[in-house]
């Protein structure tokens, strides 16, 4: 557990919060540009000068008025957008500056050769990271993270700029890692896709201060305020392994989604999918003659307004799982949707995350 309750004042900004972070999971620090994640981020690892209150890991005293612990004596590692490597060294050597000794590696959670495994960075060894792409460097820099043997993982935004495939790579290796290692890990970022992906607790940020806490689950309303508008977390399970075409059959309940084998993880035993309102369709009869790969019957439990007048979210349900759907007030009315109705929702599998 991960006990924070401070106060930091940057010229007119303020960061003030108190908040338990979960033990054993990933948390991610969600808001809009300049709430104060980063600071946040920076103060649990003593990076703040000027920190006022408390931060406690576990049963330690980080920073208390009495007592402040050293950065590099808490047992965390960081990784930043930029990967900071030594550019005159090669991928190995990066990597075997500043680990632990052998023998005391030896008896270390985070083996050399696993992590190497774990991150795919065997055929770069030799390499320098002039001769990487952006997300080889990345994967470089969370490995080296872990090989300082962390307690607690803090990333800072570390997919910003990449490309949709090496994002992905990257948040199928953090997956892989937290899930073999246990490890905690506070990842702050501004992208929904991250968040639902990765995060397990989801902390809100507003002007310095906590919105919000709670599961994914429970935030995916907050989550919907962002600017690309209302969204559904779906979870999903390997079907029967059938594939046609090129997709491949999960199950969403009792119902089949057909979804591109490219892109997600291999050996996965669920997925979240990231399902934006605005592609979600609705009807009342099953579709046919359709370009649509997936619908899904469901069952209309409520209204909720947009943030356009026009329009209308409406509120499904699929099985146990919720979905929304994005819908003008004029096609609600010309198909006659009311709450408890049973209509056919349809989305695009390449609007699956
Ligand atoms: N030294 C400083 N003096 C004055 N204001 C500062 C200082 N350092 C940070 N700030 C302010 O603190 C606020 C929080 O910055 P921070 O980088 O933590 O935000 P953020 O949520 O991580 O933003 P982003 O997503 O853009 O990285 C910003 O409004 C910033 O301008």
């Amino acid at each position: 557990m991960l006990h924070v309750d401070i106060e930091l004042q940057r010229g007119d900004f303020r960061l003030q919060l108190a908040h338990q972070f979960a033990a054993h999971k990933v948390t991610a620090i969600f808001g809009p540009s300049g709430c104060g994640k980063s600071t946040l981020l920076r103060s649990i690892a003593g990076l703040e000068p000027g920190l006022r209150g408390t931060v406690c890991w576990q049963n330690n005293i980080w920073h208390a008025q009495e007592r402040i612990v050293k950065t590099e004596q808490r047992g965390i590692a960081l990784v930043f957008q930029q990967p900071h490597l030594f550019t005159t060294k090669t991928v190995e050597a990066n990597l075997r500056y500043g680990m632990p000794r052998a023998s005391v590696l030896k008896a270390c959670a985070m083996q050399f050769e696993d992590i190497i495994e774990l991150l795919s960075l065997q055929p770069f060894m030799q390499r320098k990271p002039a001769q990487l792409s952006g997300g080889q460097q990345q994967r470089v820099a969370i490995a080296r993270a872990l090989l300082s043997q962390p307690q607690l993982l803090l990333l800072d935004e570390p997919m910003n700029g990449l490309d949709q495939a090496a994002k992905s790579q990257i948040m199928a290796d953090l997956k892989r890692i937290q899930q073999r290692f246990a490890l905690p890990i506070l990842l702050v970022s501004h992208h929904v896709d991250e968040v639902v992906q990765l995060a397990d607790e989801v902390v809100i940020m507003r002007e310095g201060k906590l919105l919000s806490t709670g599961t994914l689950q429970q935030q995916v309303g907050q989550l919907s305020l962002h600017d690309e508008g209302p969204l559904s977390v779906l979870s999903i399970s390997p079907g029967d392994n059938n594939q046609k075409d090129g997709l491949l059959a999960w199950q969403l309940g009792q119902q089949t989604l057909w979804l591109p084998t490219t892109g997600l993880p291999a050996n996965s035993d669920s997925k979240r999918l990231l399902v934006w309102a605005r592609d979600v369709s609705l009807a009342t009869g099953p579709l046919k003659n359709t370009s649509l790969n997936n619908q899904v019957r469901a069952q209309i439990v409520g209204f909720e307004r947009a943030q356009h007048d026009a329009e209308m979210v409406v509120e499904l349900a699929v099985g146990e799982q919720q979905l929304r759907a994005l819908v003008t007030k004029a096609s609600i009315e010309r198909l006659n949707l009311r709450a408890g109705y049973c209509v056919y929702a349809a989305f695009k599998a390449a609007a699956l995350h």
